[in-house]
């Protein structure tokens, strides 16, 4: 299973506490984490094994877009911080409509990802 991880700069943090609490289920071997260039820093730091790809300002959350259409992932999760401006917007927009446009299953908050990674743990049991 193939798991892209984004989050804002204002998001980073509870990202990584976010993953900190499934650490033992992301470690298995049969899950890969990529994630955008800083996102990944910071994922790596928390000890994860993650391919990090672009910052997302310059094209990050483009070549997961790219990776969600070409049905190269099973699982977006992208910390947005609604209340900041970011200036790749367009990219923004642009990768979370292609996980629709593909049926990726996209989390933009702790709750979903929470339910979300709660029901694959369960699948996997
Ligand atoms: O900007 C981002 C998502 O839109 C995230 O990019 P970074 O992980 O490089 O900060």
């Amino acid at each position: 299973m193939k798991i892209a991880l984004i989050a804002h700069d204002g998001k980073k943090a509870d990202l990584v506490h976010f993953l900190s609490g499934f650490k033992d289920e992301l470690l298995q071997k049969d899950i890969s984490l990529v994630a955008t260039g800083t996102t990944g820093s910071h994922i790596e730091k928390a000890g994860f094994k993650v391919n990090k790809l672009l910052s997302g300002p310059l094209g990050g959350d483009a070549q997961i877009a790219a990776m969600a259409a070409q049905k190269e992932l099973d699982l977006v999760i992208f910390f947005r911080d609604p209340l900041d401006k970011h200036p790749h917007e367009p990219d923004v927009q642009m990768l979370m409509r292609i996980c629709d446009v593909h049926n990726i299953p996209l989390a933009t908050n702790p709750a979903a990802a929470n339910m979300i990674f709660k029901h694959v743990i369960s699948l996997r049991h």
